[in-house]
């Protein structure tokens, strides 16, 4: 397959909401998952994007994949605009942007065998594959994830939960994607298939130019996948840049206390290191806090965070959503002289 360069998936200011729960007479106020949040995906590259659960991750993913409309901002596919398109346009560009679900158990319908599965695509966009080319197609498919050929006559029941974590990344392929969607794509497997499952979409990645939009709630599983991270809070980007600067120099507390909770996979190798632990409950995102929305469990919080919302800013070689971001790159020391 070619890689055309320019595949670039471009996420503008997105707004998604959830009606408010309650009865019609004490409805509440609507719920922003996503808030104004853009990125940029592109082919051959990795973004990594972490955070908590809630924090708005899986509706950004639906949104992006067309299952669900945004209230406001764009949605960019190759200098085209997605989602204000109508059905035929918005297929064609689509087919193009595909997902790989967190769950391979709910994710595949279990009255179908793989074949049908894998060549469901093919049945919505019509004519980019011959009928006569399917078997052929679908075994080529099966063997780029790592299946027999005999596991398209099999039902999802029959395969193991790391199979089918390959039927569908088989699915999502179908289509000749340039950018991929994978929702936090090995959290559901055992740990002993997460690694393999990992190596697999890293190797398709390569063979096939993809580029990913890679969600997990764990920093140790994106880190080593990505290129590029964006660190989520309630709805919104609090940090975002090259992996390896935002990793190991992060600069928003929320992204420090991330780091610092993750596993390290040698510890006993590994350099000392403070351990940040979040207090606090995740607001609800019907009522965010009013300034910086992580002030409520900010160790660096001031005065100052409760009034004014903090935008992206270029720190240090990365962008961040902080006011004491250099501050807090430097650590609480510095903090004290900064702050008077
Ligand atoms: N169908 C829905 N109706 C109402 N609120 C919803 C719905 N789906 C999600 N939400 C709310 O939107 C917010 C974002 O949820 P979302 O599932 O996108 O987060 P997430 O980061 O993917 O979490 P997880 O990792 O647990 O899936 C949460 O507050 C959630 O309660």
């Amino acid at each position: 397959m070619s890689t055309p360069s320019r595949a670039r998936l471009e996420v503008r200011q997105l707004r998604v909401t959830y009606p408010a729960g309650g009865g019609l007479l004490n409805r509440g106020p609507d719920i922003n998952a996503v808030d104004r949040l853009s990125l940029t995906v592109t082919a051959g590259r990795t973004l990594g994007l972490v955070g908590e659960s809630g924090c708005g991750k899986s509706t950004l993913a639906r949104t992006i994949v067309g299952l669900r409309r945004p209230a406001g901002g764009e949605i960019w596919y190759d200098g085209q605009r997605v989602d204000d398109a109508d059905a035929a346009r918005r297929r064609r560009l689509t087919a193009e942007i595909q997902m790989v679900y967190q769950d391979p158990y709910s994710s595949l319908n279990p009255r179908k065998k793989v074949s049908f599965i894998v060549t469901e695509g093919w049945r919505v966009h019509r004519g980019l594959v011959p009928r006569h080319e399917w078997a052929d197609r679908t075994a080529d498919l099966l063997a780029r994830v790592g299946l027999a050929a005999e596991v398209a006559d099999r039902y999802p029941h029959q395969l193991s939960g790391g199979q089918r974590q390959r039927v569908g990344i088989a699915r999502a392929l179908a289509l000749s994607p340039r950018i991929v969607v994978c929702d936090e794509p090995v959290s559901a497997l055992d740990v002993s298939v997460q690694a393999q499952t990992l190596n697999l979409l890293a190797d398709l990645r390569e063979d096939l130019g993809l580029g990913y939009l890679f969600i997990a709630h764990d920093l140790s599983v994106v880190r080593h996948i990505s290129d590029d991270l964006a660190v989520m809070y309630l709805g919104r980007i609090v940090e975002t840049g090259p992996a390896a600067v935002v990793y190991d120099r992060p600069a928003h507390p929320y992204t420090q206390a991330l780091i610092s909770a993750a596993p390290v996979p040698r510890p006993w190798a590994a350099p000392p290191r403070e351990r940040i632990v979040l207090t606090g409950e995740v607001p609800s995102p019907a009522s965010p806090p009013s300034g910086c929305r992580f002030r409520t469990r900010c160790r660096l919080a001031q005065p100052r965070c409760a009034e004014v919302e903090p935008e992206l800013r270029t720190v240090a070689g990365r962008e961040v959503a902080c006011h004491y971001a250099e501050v807090s790159l430097s650590g609480d020391v510095a903090l004290d002289k900064a702050v008077r």
